[in-house]
C-alpha cells in the first residue's frame, strides 16, 4: 500500500522533487509521484486530498513554485499531515514559493521545509521519521543514515594554504 504521495504542480518541479523519491526508495517507503495543480487541475487536487486518507496515505509531500498555494489547498481538503515543499523560480528565486507555502492562516498547518533539493529530501526523511515512530525498522535505518553522514563529514579535509 502507498505510504507517501508526492505530488509537484509540474513536471518542471521534478528536478527538485526527486530528491525526496529518491530518499523515499533508499528507505524502502512505499510512495507515488503525481503532477497536481491547484491552479491548472483544481478538480484533480479535491479529488487526491479528499481520497489521501481512504486510501492510507500518512504524509502528502507537495512541491510547487511562484504562487505555490498547492500544499496550502490540499491541507485545506485533508488532515493527512501536508508537507510544503518551496520549489525555485524563474524569476524571483523561490523566495515567492517559500512565503506563499509557509505563510498559512492559523488552523491549516503545512509543514514547510528549505527552498528547492534540501527540502525536498527533508521532507521525505521528516515523513521517514515519523512513519519510524511506530517501526523500529526504519529507525533502525534512519540511525545508521545518520551514522554513514557524520562519517562522511569526519573524513572530509581542506585544502593546504600556499
Ligand atoms: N504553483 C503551481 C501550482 C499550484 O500551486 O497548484 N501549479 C503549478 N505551479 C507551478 O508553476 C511553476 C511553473 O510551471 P510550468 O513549468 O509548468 O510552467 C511550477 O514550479 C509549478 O509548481
Amino acid at each position: 500500500m502507498i505510504e507517501v504521495g508526492i505530488v509537484m504542480g509540474s513536471n518542471s518541479d521534478w528536478e527538485v522533487m526527486q530528491n525526496a523519491a529518491r530518499v523515499l526508495k533508499d528507505f524502502g517507503v512505499a510512495f507515488e509521484t503525481r503532477v497536481v495543480s491547484a491552479h491548472r487541475t483544481p478538480d484533480l487536487l479535491f479529488q487526491y486530498a479528499e481520497e489521501a486518507e481512504a486510501r492510507g496515505l500518512t504524509a502528502i509531500i507537495a512541491g510547487a513554485g511562484g504562487a505555490a498555494h498547492l500544499p496550502g489547498m490540499l491541507a485545506a481538503k485533508t488532515h493527512v499531515p501536508v508537507l510544503g515543499v518551496p520549489v525555485p523560480s524563474k524569476y524571483l528565486r523561490g523566495e515567492d514559493s517559500l512565503l506563499s507555502i509557509v505563510q498559512m492562516p492559523k488552523g491549516i498547518p503545512v509543514a514547510t521545509f528549505a527552498i528547492g533539493e534540501a527540502g525536498a529530501a527533508n521532507a521525505a526523511l521528516f515523513a521517514v521519521a515519523q512513519l519510524a515512530t511506530t517501526r523500529p525498522e526504519l529507525a533502525d535505518k534512519l540511525k545508521a543514515f545518520r551514522k554513514q553522514q557524520e562519517q562522511t563529514v569526519l573524513a572530509m579535509s581542506l585544502p593546504e594554504v600556499d
